[in-house]
């Protein structure tokens, strides 16, 4: 909501008593309102904290400009944000340069889509009702666009300081500034998702934003239009297949109804089906592998039997062989990212983390997880090549249909990893049991399951600024896993990692 002319008037008060004149802070104003989506709260937080903090920020940043404007042979500009967010294209300068450590993060695999087509790019990310207005004017939330702070310089502290010791309230002082990142997606997103650390722990993230997954080496996927048969799509639809009166033949994967509703949400029906798989694997029917994937990476010489896997529920979409357009009901999850997100630093000492910037409806889609391809075997070596320290890890497993084939070879099993390249999901911190996210395999390009799209829907509904979460089927007792879990925090009441805590593991039922 828009803060009224007094919220304004007291955010120029805290600036005025601390000598920075109107003029100057409402700029800055501007820039947090749009970085906060219009979440007035978190600017008035701690007697404008964030305000005043960026205020200097900027200031520093702008003085540091001038000087190396100043400079002759000056390089040309290059966007800071994205130099430090990410890596360049050729991942030449991510650092630290290891690799991926999977540490049994969930189920899931899939991989994709150098083909899939993300139309609009570019968002209109305020529209013109986002303008507030002051006590002499109105300004609108589409101003300049806000550069990360560096650390603050000597003069800027000791002036931060002296206008401390006039204002008994602010008292950060202790903290590092707080960073934040217009775009971590470089563009390549139909909506920018910002980067903020509010907590001033956390190092920006290293890595390289890709928005489709890409194949690293070895990965078995073939992806072909002549694969895909008759009877696997609907050349013969025009238009939007979810408004004929007959469902096409892109449903008969889904007992000839879609999944989705006009509004693109998941069929209630469909939606709770896809929970239970997920949160109660023990009432599912399950396969079982005679060489586990799971269990070679867990001991290639002498691997234990299959633990089964459970049958996941896919979606298919339509695709390129299909008659229809691409604004099709039947083409969710490959239009790419529709809602407002924001990557934060969380205060529980998880990372950072991600969160919604608006209410989702039970049901929505979300994102899917975007990462490198690797074959089982790929990641199983970088495992072995990376030093075992790392504090997260970024591995899922696309063993959806694993179970269905006796013997499955090495280069068929996928995996991705977004350790390195990766979208925004690769920041979803984990929930035991009751997350308010739920992975569904999703085939798009290749009836082939050995690869599909990893896609995330909401499992209820979530509010603005709340935090999207997964259970990663982990098992935090699973002393076999090559990597070690990490203590989880996730609040839940039946997280299933108490005991180091000492609580007890809650139950249901
Ligand atoms: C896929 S990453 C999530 C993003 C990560 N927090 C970051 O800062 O990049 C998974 C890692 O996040 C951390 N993490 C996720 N969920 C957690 C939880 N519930 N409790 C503690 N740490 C968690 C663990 O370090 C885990 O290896």
């Amino acid at each position: 909501m828009a803060p009224s002319k007094k919220q304004v008037a007291n955010a120029y008060r805290a600036a005025n008593a601390l000598g920075i004149h109107k003029e100057d802070i409402k700029p800055v104003l501007q820039d947090l309102y749009k970085a906060f989506d219009k979440n007035w709260e978190h600017i008035e937080a701690d007697n404008y904290r964030v305000l005043i903090d960026s205020y200097f920020d900027l200031k520093e940043n702008k003085g540091e400009e001038e000087k190396r404007d100043q400079r002759p042979g000056k390089r040309p500009h290059l966007a800071e944000e994205e130099d430090e967010a990410s890596a360049s294209d050729d991942g030449n300068d991510l650092s630290p340069r290891h690799v991926a450590s999977g540490n049994g993060t969930a189920h899931p695999e899939w991989a994709s889509a150098s083909a899939v087509s993300h139309s609009n790019r570019k968002n209109d990310f305020m529209k013109p009702e986002d303008k507030i207005s002051t006590d002499d004017a109105t300004f609108s939330a589409e101003s300049t666009s806000m550069r990360r702070p560096g650390p603050m310089n000597r003069d800027a502290r000791i002036q931060r300081q002296r206008a401390n010791s006039n204002s008994a309230t602010i008292t950060r002082e202790d903290k590092k500034p707080a960073k934040y990142i217009t775009d971590i997606t470089k563009s390549t997103e139909r909506l920018e998702i910002s980067l903020v650390d509010e907590v001033g722990n956390e190092s920006l993230p290293k890595f390289n934003y890709i928005p489709q997954n890409i194949i690293y080496e070895n990965a078995n996927l073939n992806i072909s239009l002549s694969r895909i048969a008759d009877e696997d799509c609907c050349a013969d639809c025009s238009g939007d297949c979810l408004s004929s009166p007959l469902p096409c033949a892109c449903a008969h994967e889904t007992g000839g109804e879609f999944v989705y509703t006009p509004e693109g949400l998941l069929k209630e029906d469909f939606l709770s089906k896809c929970i239970s798989l997920v949160r109660e694997p023990e009432k599912q029917p399950s396969v079982y592998c005679q060489d586990c994937p799971i269990e070679r990476s867990k001991n290639e010489d002498m691997p234990e039997s299959c633990k089964g896997h459970v049958v996941r529920r896919f979606i298919k979409e339509c695709w390129r062989k299909c008659g229809c357009d691409m604004q099709c009901g039947n083409r969710v999850v490959q239009r790419g990212i529709s809602c407002k997100l924001q990557v934060f630093s969380t205060p529980q000492g998880k990372g950072w983390g991600v969160r919604t910037l608006e209410v989702l409806e039970r049901g929505s889609f979300v994102f899917e997880y975007v990462g490198e391809i690797l074959t089982n075997t790929e990641l199983y070596q970088r495992n072995m090549e990376s030093s075992g320290t790392e504090r997260h890890t970024y591995p899922v497993t696309l063993d959806a249909d694993w179970g269905s084939e006796k013997v499955l070879r090495d280069e068929d099993a996928l995996c991705l990893d977004a350790t390195l390249h990766g979208n925004v999901a690769r920041f979803i911190n984990h929930r035991c049991f009751d997350a308010n996210l739920v992975d569904i395999p999703v085939q798009v390009e290749t009836p082939d399951r050995h690869y599909y799209h990893l896609a995330f829907f909401t499992t209820r509904k979530v509010n603005a600024f709340e935090e999207l979460t997964w259970d990663y089927g982990i098992d935090f007792y699973d002393e076999a896993h090559p990597i070690k879990a990490f203590q989880c925090s996730c609040g839940s009441p039946y997280c299933r990692n108490r005991k180091w805590k000492g609580k007890k593991v809650l139950t249901l039922g």
